[in-house]
């Protein structure tokens, strides 16, 4: 681990970019930070750093989610590059429910596709409260056509309940900028002025215990067990004891890194690396959630009040009734569950409907938290949890 400490001099923020496959969300996060760095704010993470894991590369796809980090004169950010392909949604899903904002990518050249649906309504689903929109490839496009795809990106905003007629709408080039043209790094520029002044400062709750999803585990070598994730709630600081909830184990932090920088504390919203004290690697699993010991109770029957998908979005062609067993995406959990309607029985795509549902094993769950419903690859619902039961 560096020894660089972190400082915490300005507010930080968790953003990233989604949008369909192929729209330029990876080259323009590497943009951004190439942008930030001639500012001399940020370190340039060039594209093939994003893109890195093996199996990414060989399939030239985004499948895990990259995080990097940057500053503009006001705020300090890790932002999220998600995925695009339909297979891995679910790994958007992940990055999303930590997001205090994303930067939607839609190519000008193609205007709205299926996945670009799809985010816009997983993102409000999981709490993503604004969005700023990246009209990318602006270089190489039309402009009327471009009119035309900004005018059916804020028609779908606004039907999402994203007020699209005052979303930020900026023309970008990711590729242009990073290659230095001076009309496009002033793009991503205003792009960036966008999302500091547009995505507000989510209130933190510091005040609660301690909370954080895990997204990823990994070990040191000679230190032992990490997990990455956002601080959902609370304070967490080195020498504090915790539970890992889907692992039963009670624990110490005895590390604590942001972006390879340590520090003696993390707070809500802080993307962060927690070093455990003699946890075995394969206890832990992303979905596991890090808390103050005895703050939460997991739980598994909870009723909720869910939209089945239309066709149209990507979801059901037919209805689905009581005993249906699809796959609940829950912060950053994944798990079976079975949904009872109760007397209606029945729902139909389209529909909005009360269920009550058992999950598989028990999870931290509470009232107001969003959830995907998902089954064979395909986003098929989305829901609320109205009462633990
Ligand atoms: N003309 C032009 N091409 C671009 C621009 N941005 C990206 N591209 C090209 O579009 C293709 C896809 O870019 P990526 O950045 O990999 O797209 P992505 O959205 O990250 O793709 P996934 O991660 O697979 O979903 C590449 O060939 C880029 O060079 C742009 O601003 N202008
Ligand atoms: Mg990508």
């Amino acid at each position: 681990m560096s020894k660089t400490a972190y400082v915490r001099t300005k507010p930080h923020l968790n953003i990233g970019t989604m949008g369909h496959v192929d729209h330029g969300k990876t080259t323009l996060t590497a943009a951004i930070t190439k942008v930030l760095a001639d500012r001399g704010t940020g370190a340039f993470v060039p594209f093939d750093r994003i893109d890195r894991a093996p199996e990414e590369a060989a399939r030239g796809i985004t499948i895990n989610i990259a995080h990097v980090e940057y500053e503009t004169d006001t705020r300090h950010y890790a932002h999220v590059d998600m995925p695009g392909h339909a297979d891995y949604v679910k790994n958007m899903v992940t990055g999303a429910a930590q997001l205090d904002g994303a930067i939607l990518v839609v190519s000008a050249l193609d205007g709205i596709m299926p996945q670009t649906a799809e985010h816009v309504l997983l993102a409000r689903q999981v709490g993503v409260d604004h969005i700023v929109v990246a009209l990318n490839k602006a270089d190489a496009g039309d402009e009327e056509l471009t009119d035309l795809v900004e005018l059916e990106v804020r028609d779908l905003l606004t039907a999402h309940g994203y007020g699209g007629d005052s979303v930020p709408v900026v023309r970008v080039s990711g590729l242009k900028a990073l290659e230095g043209d001076p009309r496009w790094t002033a793009s991503i520029e205003a792009l960036l002025d966008a999302v500091d002044t547009y995505v507000p400062m989510p209130e933190r709750y510091l005040d609660a215990p301690f909370l954080l999803p895990v997204e990823n585990v990994l070990t040191i070598t000679g230190r032992g067990t990490v997990v990455t994730g956002a601080v959902e709630r609370g304070v967490v600081r080195v020498g504090d004891k915790v539970e890992v909830l889907g692992a039963s184990v009670e624990t110490v932090v005895t590390g604590l890194e942001t972006f390879g920088k340590p520090m003696e504390e993390a707070q809500a919203g802080d993307n962060v690396a927690l070093l455990l004290r003699g946890v075995p690697r394969d206890a832990v699993r992303r979905g596991h959630v890090v808390a103050a010991p005895g703050s939460v109770v997991p739980s598994r029957r909870f009723t909720a009040q869910v939209y089945v998908l239309s066709a149209r979005e990507g979801g059901r062609t037919t209805a689905v009734s009581t005993g249906y067993r699809p796959q609940f995406y829950i912060r950053t959990a994944d798990v079976v569950g079975v949904v009872d309607l109760g007397e209606v029985a029945v729902a139909r795509p389209g529909d909005t409907v009360v269920m009550t549902v058992e999950l598989g094993r028990d999870v931290p769950l509470e009232a107001g938290l969003g959830f995907a419903i998902r089954e064979g690859g395909r986003t098929v619902g989305a829901g609320t949890v109205t009462a633990v039961v």
